[in-house]
């Protein structure tokens, strides 16, 4: 589904993570690990066009396809003034008009979306009434909903509490066993070993990326 031959990550031409040559394969499942600072979400970033590489090439053999993104929390307003259910019918967008309104069809898959994380009784509220935890549910739902190809998710559990992480969890696995190709940025080992097949590993000596439970991982990096 990608592929990246040298590729290098990083802002305004400075290299943050070394070159990277390998292939994100469609339907995979991948965990992008390191240390703070290594360049995670900077990679994230690169990979859903956000960014352009420093150096070396993303290919997209097939069409690129519709990306699902989760940002990292911090990166979202919270404070504008529409409610929980009028956010998770974005991931209709652009199927639907919004300004047309939804079909049942939609209407459907969003009430799905808030039941599967969770928020059937905070659907009218307003986006400023919920906790963090709330908050990164709603936007699960809406990426849910949005059922795209490929999904990118950078840190979708760091600063909530278990439950909802193992909620948001299984939303990830049954996306993956949907067939949706899954790419995450995450730091807590023991998730990423007990659910995500691949991992690729980022700012040790030399990048791993590979199957999981392959000990070593298999090395994919290439030399700049
Ligand atoms: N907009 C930016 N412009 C320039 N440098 C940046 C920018 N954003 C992040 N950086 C730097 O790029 C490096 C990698 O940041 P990145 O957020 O990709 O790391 P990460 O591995 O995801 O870290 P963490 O696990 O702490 O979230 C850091 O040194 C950071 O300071």
């Amino acid at each position: 589904m990608i592929e990246l031959d040298h590729l290098v990550a990083g802002y305004d031409r400075q290299a943050i993570t070394p070159a990277l040559c390998g292939r994100v394969v469609r339907g995979s499942m991948t965990a992008i690990v390191g240390a703070n600072g290594c360049g995670k979400s900077t990679l994230l970033k690169t990979l859903a066009g956000f960014l352009p590489p420093v150096s070396g090439v993303l290919r997209w053999p097939e069409r690129r396809p519709v990306i699902g993104w989760l940002a990292q929390r911090h990166a979202l307003e919270s404070q504008f003034p529409v409610t929980v259910q009028e956010v998770v019918s974005m991931g209709c967008w652009p199927r639907i008009s919004l300004f047309r309104g939804l079909n049942r069809a939609a209407r459907s898959r969003v009430a799905q979306g808030l039941e599967r994380v969770g928020l059937t009784a905070m659907a009218r509220e307003t986006i400023d009434t919920l906790s963090g935890g709330q908050f990164q549910r709603m936007l699960f739902a809406r990426v849910w909903v949005q059922n795209a190809p490929l999904v990118m998710l950078d840190e979708p559990f760091t600063g909530i509490d278990e439950a909802t992480s193992q909620i948001l969890m299984e939303q990830i696995v049954d996306m993956h066993c949907s067939g949706q190709t899954i790419l995450a940025v995450l730091h807590d080992s023991e998730r990423v070993a007990r659910y995500f097949p691949q991992t690729l590993r980022l700012g040790e000596q030399q990048p791993l990326w590979g199957a999981t439970h392959t000990a070593p991982l298999q090395t994919e990096v290439c030399s700049a």
